[in-house]
């Protein structure tokens, strides 16, 4: 059902990329923006909405159960929501497409709803774990009938009134997160989630926005959330940043490629998911965060990046879960840096899309790259600048993040890089291929 034709594609070097641009509106942020106004009273209006696919899977979602959704302009989308409660019954299987963020958050959702809904994926989301949410999510009293290793296609058939239900988090997952927290706004009473370590906050800074009874306290290290159940959410208006996982890339290009300086304009720096960013500081890249300012409750910026000699570098542990779906293309500027960068704590990126601690291995060994595996990290060994051998065929494997990572890589290396499939760009990035040429230009 979800086979596609191959899209396979050759990176070389382009020259210097310069000048300024955008990348598209933050996938994490966009998913919520369409599930909390498909559950308010009224119209919202979304400005700068992800066109990418993974967002379009939530939106076809929340339409089979009730929502309207509709275009309204470039990047500009208008929602007539059902209220809290008030979700229908989809007529077929919710297509969750390759979206583990669509899967897991509309898990929570219908778990307390008075509907049956089947979910179902392609090849890369049908391998994902999904017992982390069923686990905690059947506390509530919905049921669950998944595929074997708590996998799809699966069926939640929800319960209302559910139980509320208070959780303390086994692995830093935002999605579990968000799902438990989505179940809790048809609840009578508080869900209680605490997360030992803190992960992208985005449901929360946009619960508070749609008018949701949160509270959130640190405590030792971690975070207590407690949100009100029966809530009503009230019709908004939100602005999406830029996405910082897909500037990512283009932050990549301009450090590697020689005679770079690139601007992004409009890019997400919530300190929840800028990991990255810090880290390039840290190793001796030129990157500032110019324009610094607030839009809907998230931090923002512009991203001025410059081509950098960089130092290779041990990644602090404290950085991994705000980074985390920036370690593909991390792997690959550090096979530009001087010396070796080590990065462990990763096991959360085997069970990605991909499986992207092998994934990345993999390839850097077929563009000449040493790297070394560990069953929780790599180890890169840097080029200290120079271009890196190239050639060879990469295995994107469904997996977005590593189709673009290699492509960068390519626009420094000594043979041009084949990726065998670059379809699954289009679920986070439709444009990558002509922004990253709009910047070699
Ligand atoms: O909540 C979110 O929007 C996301 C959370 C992260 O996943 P986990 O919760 O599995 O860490 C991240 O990798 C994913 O791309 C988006
Ligand atoms: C892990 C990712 O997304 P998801 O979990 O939503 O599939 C990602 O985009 O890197």
């Amino acid at each position: 059902m979800h086979a596609h034709d191959p899209q396979p594609m050759e990176f070389g070097p382009l020259g210097p990329l310069q000048g300024s641009t955008r990348v598209p509106g933050d996938k994490s942020i966009s998913h919520r923006a369409l599930m909390f106004s498909a559950l308010a009273r009224g119209r919202s209006r979304i400005q700068g909405l992800s066109g990418g696919g993974d967002v379009m899977s939530t939106a076809a979602a929340m339409r089979a159960m009730g929502a309207t959704i509709a275009r309204a302009g470039d990047g500009i989308w208008e929602v007539d929501g059902v209220g809290t409660g008030g979700l229908l019954q989809p007529a077929q299987a919710l297509d969750m497409g390759n979206s583990g963020t669509s899967t897991r958050l509309l898990m929570g959702l219908v778990a307390t709803h008075s509907i049956t809904a089947t979910f179902i994926g392609d090849a890369s989301l049908s391998r994902r774990p999904m017992n982390r949410v069923i686990e905690p999510l059947s506390r509530t009293g919905a049921e669950f009938t998944a595929s074997p290793g708590g996998r799809l296609p699966l069926t939640v058939r929800g319960i209302c009134p559910a139980a509320p239900i208070s959780h303390s988090l086994k692995v830093a997952s935002a999605q579990v997160k968000s799902a438990l927290l989505l179940a809790g706004l048809n609840t009578p009473g508080v869900t209680r989630v605490f997360e030992p370590i803190p992960t992208r906050d985005h449901s929360e800074r946009m619960l508070r926005h749609f008018g949701v009874d949160i509270q959130v306290e640190e405590r030792d290290g971690g975070r207590d959330i407690a949100l009100r159940g029966e809530a009503e959410l009230e019709a908004r208006e939100v602005q999406v940043p830029g996405d910082p996982s897909s500037a990512a890339f283009l932050a990549a290009a301009a450090l590697i490629v020689p005679g770079s300086e690139v601007r992004i304009e409009g890019v997400s720096v919530n300190p929840l998911r800028a990991g990255l960013f810090e880290l390039l500081q840290l190793m001796g890249g030129d990157i500032a965060l110019d324009n610094p300012r607030e839009v809907d409750g998230e931090p923002v910026a512009d991203l001025h990046v410059r081509h950098s000699r960089l130092r290779g570098i041990q990644v602090p542990a404290h950085l991994v879960p705000s980074m985390i779906d920036e370690f593909p293309i991390w792997f690959v500027i550090a096979a530009f840096a001087e010396g070796t960068s080590r990065a462990g704590g990763l096991g959360e990126l085997r069970v990605k899309e991909s499986d992207r601690i092998s994934a990345m291995a993999a390839g850097l060994a077929e563009i000449g790259v040493r790297a070394e595996e560990s069953p929780e990290g790599l180890a890169i060994e840097g080029s200290g600048g120079a271009a890196v051998p190239g050639g060879g065929t990469i295995l994107s494997q469904l997996d977005h993040r590593i189709a673009m990572s290699f492509a960068i890589a390519g626009l420094h290396a000594q043979r041009p890089v084949r990726i065998d499939d670059m379809a699954p760009v289009a679920t986070s990035f439709p444009a990558f291929q002509s922004t990253i040429e709009g910047l070699a230009a």
